[in-house]
């Protein structure tokens, strides 16, 4: 589904190096959402090239070049769940790989599927989650529902698709053995960014940072791929406060839209999805207590150089808790929706 001259075009261009993006693109205060979507596809390029993927797994520049746009294309536009997200995701983890040195904890090509999964990760994502593709009879539901996690497993079969479309398969020169044990890697990661499943596992993942982290373990790797993908996830936390503001409309505007949907089905939305009831900022402090908080804190106990990331999260936190204190005060009483301009 991807013109010919846009994949050859971007096949042919010189890959830049982050510098060109901005200086600090190599560095956790940096906003990838700043990056111009038109230019996301090269910028793509950049990281796969200075990760050295694309020499140390021969990838062809052209099927890289196709391969990145049909992933891009493959996402829809929801507010919030869209390639922007995707594109977000997969540059903090590559700040994760430059920052943490992760390729003296985990072997390369769990690398290199890490980055790629965070790249599909929500492909072709509705702007609704699980509990609403099982309460709408969706199709998702009725493939994927009898296992759980059914948006994440149709995300892993969207990118299966792609690496079996013609000229798309980024993993066409690896030895048989590195090809399987990639497409499991990426099925392994892919699915733990399914919410339930991360809740799960978070008790190993901060057990695992208590102890010595061992590089021979498997376990050990394989629940710090899942760490290092959910933060990626939650990554727009960990940037200043007027994108987390931002982010945080997107995905109001994004859970409302599924409220009003759940409305139309005569039943009634959780309350973070129904934008008569909710309550903003008590929302998302209670989604940085539960979910970001923990998330940041087992990663500055794992990776010191994590500390400046995990600050910015309750710097974060923070900004939302002064807002509930500045609507208590005007309005008495619990926090409720009103503009909140800081
Ligand atoms: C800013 C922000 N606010 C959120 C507020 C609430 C929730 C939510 O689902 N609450 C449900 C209750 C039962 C806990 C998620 C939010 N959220 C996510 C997110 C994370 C996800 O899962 C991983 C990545 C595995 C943690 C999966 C989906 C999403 Cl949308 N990303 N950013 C946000
Ligand atoms: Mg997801
Ligand atoms: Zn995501």
């Amino acid at each position: 589904q991807v013109a010919s001259e846009e994949v050859q075009e971007l096949a042919q261009s010189e890959i830049p190096p982050p510098s060109h993006w901005h200086p600090n693109f190599s560095k956790f205060n940096y906003p990838p959402r700043e990056v111009p979507e038109d230019e996301t596809p090269l910028c793509c390029l950049s990281m796969f090239e200075d990760l050295g993927f694309i020499s140390r797994w021969r990838i062809k520049r052209d099927t890289l070049a196709r391969f990145i746009l049909m992933v891009k294309r493959g996402y829809r536009n929801p507010p919030y769940h869209n390639w922007m997200h995707a594109f977000a995701v997969a540059h903090f983890c590559y700040l994760c790989i430059k920052n943490f040195k992760l390729n003296e904890y985990m072997e390369d090509i769990e690398l290199f599927a890490l980055f790629v999964s965070c790249l599909c990760h929500d492909i072709d994502h509705r702007g609704t989650n699980n509990s609403y593709q099982v309460a709408s009879k969706s199709v998702l539901a009725a493939l994927y529902s009898s296992e759980g996690a059914v948006l994440e497993r149709h995300h892993f079969a969207q990118t299966m698709c792609i690496v079996n479309t013609e000229g798309c398969n980024i993993y066409e020169n690896l030895i048989s053995k590195d090809y399987q044990h990639v497409l499991d890697l990426m099925r392994d990661i892919i699915l733990a960014t399914d919410l339930a499943h991360h809740l799960k596992i978070l008790k190993n993942i901060e057990a695992m940072a208590k102890d010595k982290f061992e590089k021979t373990n498997l376990k050990h790797r394989k629940l710090l791929l899942c760490l290092i993908m959910t933060a990626s996830d939650l990554s727009d936390q960990t940037k200043p406060w007027d994108s987390t503001k931002h982010i945080a409309a997107l995905i109001y505007n994004e859970f409302f839209s599924q409220g009003d949907l759940e409305k139309s089905l005569g039943r009634t939305p959780p309350e973070m999805m129904d934008r008569e009831r909710a309550r903003i900022p008590d929302l998302q402090i209670g989604f940085l207590d539960h979910i970001a908080l923990p998330v940041y804190r087992v990663l500055q106990d794992l990776f010191v150089e994590a500390k400046v990331v995990h600050n910015t999260v309750k710097e974060n936190h923070r900004h939302w808790e002064k807002i509930c204190a500045l609507i208590k005060l005007r309005r008495g009483g619990s926090c409720e929706q009103m503009s909140y301009e800081q």
